[in-house]
């Protein structure tokens, strides 16, 4: 049997559809393997494998593995919001669910450095997340969105003091954990137009932006402000969610406005951005939210306004 023909037939067979070249010359082994569809940790696993099987053919003195990864075309759509507590971070949870639903491969960033919530809105069990090394390793939760937190990088309460740098430096860690084929990063960012916001348009050239907004005046204010920093920064405003718009009493069936009614239909109109639905305040979003069910997981009524959403930024995409 030549070398070459030994070394092929060391490589392990669920590893030989990845191999797209061996070559063998004065000992030195060099294989050609294909990590494109891998993330970084499955990539050095296949080149650690690779290596370990090899080297033990005969007449191997060296083994060289090159791998091959097409850069992967994948895009980010950030969540933003002027004011807190508008129900951002229900809607990244829920618009990637949705979108995983239908069929995209979507992670999210929780860039929220004063209040990261995604591991308590798409992680019912609490479980620990991981890093290798100085990679993130994004945490699979039940819905097929996998995902990353500032959360993991820092201590609660401490981020008040940070600034620009660190900001950046945080930022990166989460934008290049391990995506695998992840084709979409949702992006929770933190209320306002601060520093993760400067660094993301900065950075990372995201696709386009969606603002949340509760129907109050105050709260389209800073969502005005919000839209214009994107705008400045010449990132498309894929549209305006109301948020909390109408309260249905779950005991006597009587709608109310607790928020007021149309304030972000209206001033996305005003100021030229297409509408892209109403969310209403229901018990049920709240519930599922802090008990890591998100509504877009069912097929439910409550998750419908959810699933809407998603198929005007699936269609912003070029997906719907
Ligand atoms: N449509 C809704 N109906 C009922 N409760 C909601 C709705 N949207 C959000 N909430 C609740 O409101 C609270 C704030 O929501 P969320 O954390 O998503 O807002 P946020 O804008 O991300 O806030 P932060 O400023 O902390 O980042 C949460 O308790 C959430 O469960």
């Amino acid at each position: 049997m030549s070398s070459q023909t030994a070394i092929r037939a060391a490589i392990p067979a669920e590893l030989a559809g990845m191999v797209r070249s061996v070559s063998f010359k004065d000992g030195v082994a060099t294989l050609v393997a294909d990590a494109g569809a891998l993330g970084r940790s499955a990539a050095a696993q296949l080149q650690r494998e690779l290596e370990g099987a090899v080297a033990a053919v005969d007449g191997v003195t060296e083994v060289r593995v090159a791998l091959m990864a097409e850069k992967r075309e994948r895009r980010i759509v950030m969540v933003g919001s002027g004011k807190g507590g508008v129900g951002k971070s229900t809607l990244t949870a829920n618009l990637a669910v949705a979108l995983a639903g239908m069929g995209m491969k979507v992670g999210v960033v929780d860039a929220d450095i004063y209040g990261p919530s995604q591991s308590m809105l798409l992680d019912a069990t609490g479980s620990k997340l991981r890093a290798e090394g100085q990679t993130l390793i994004p945490h699979q939760s039940d819905f097929g969105v996998p995902f990353v937190s500032m959360a993991q990088l820092i201590e609660p309460g401490k981020a008040i003091a940070w600034r620009g740098p660190m900001v950046g430096k945080a930022l990166a860690q989460l934008m290049e954990a391990d995506w695998g084929e992840a084709e979409l990063l949702l992006v929770d960012l933190p209320p306002g137009t601060g520093d993760v916001q400067l660094t993301m348009m900065q950075q990372f050239k995201p696709a386009g932006a969606v603002v949340v907004s509760t129907p109050q005046d105050l709260a389209l204010i800073d969502a005005t402000r919000a839209i214009d920093l994107f705008r400045q920064a010449k990132i498309p405003v894929i549209g305006v969610v109301e948020n909390m718009a109408g309260y249905l009493c779950p005991h006597c069936g009587e709608a109310s406005q607790p928020f007021g009614q149309g304030g972000a239909e209206a001033a996305a109109h005003t100021i030229g951005v297409p509408f892209l639905g109403r969310i209403p305040l229901a018990m049920e979003i709240r519930v599922g939210s802090d008990t890591g069910q998100p509504p877009a997981a069912n097929d439910g009524a409550i998750g419908r306004p959810f699933t809407q959403v998603a198929a005007q930024v699936a269609r912003f995409l070029g997906q719907g």
